[in-house]
């Protein structure tokens, strides 16, 4: 049976959370504890390395020199680590998800000159 990806999200949700030093979280056998043990910061170097990994991986495919899968691959981490920096928090996806949906149909370009002036 396949997860939806709300379910998906929820689940890894759960996971992030239950790896929480709070929680018993044990850094020798789990990489989410090891980065929360160490939070925020091993945390945000991972978010800074993996955006900088989704950059180069878009980059590469513009030229012709990579996959699409390398560009998933990268997204990919980027949001997981960026799970675990909510984690952190006591944040989740649902809460990104919200924001998402209350921009729902307002226009960035919009949005930027409704903005109160400097
Ligand atoms: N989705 C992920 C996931 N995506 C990426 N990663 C890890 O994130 C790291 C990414 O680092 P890099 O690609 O930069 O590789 P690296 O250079 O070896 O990493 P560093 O040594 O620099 O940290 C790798 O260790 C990946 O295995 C993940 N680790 C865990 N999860 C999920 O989190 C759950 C809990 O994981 P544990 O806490 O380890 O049990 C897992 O069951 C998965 O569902």
């Amino acid at each position: 049976m396949s997860l939806s990806h709300q379910e998906i999200l929820e689940h890894l949700g759960r996971v992030l959370e239950s790896r929480k030093p709070i929680n018993g979280g044990d850094p020798a056998t789990s990489y989410v504890a090891k980065l929360l043990s160490k939070a925020p910061d091993a945390i945000l170097k991972k978010v800074g390395e993996e955006a900088t990994e989704t950059v180069m991986a878009a980059k590469d495919l513009q030229a012709g020199r990579g996959e699409a899968d390398a560009l998933v691959y990268e997204v990919a981490d980027l949001w997981f680590h960026s799970l675990v920096l909510l984690a952190h928090f006591d944040l989740d996806a649902s809460a990104v998800l919200h924001e998402l949906a209350r921009r729902e149909g307002l226009s960035g370009l919009a949005e930027k000159a409704a903005r109160p002036a400097d």
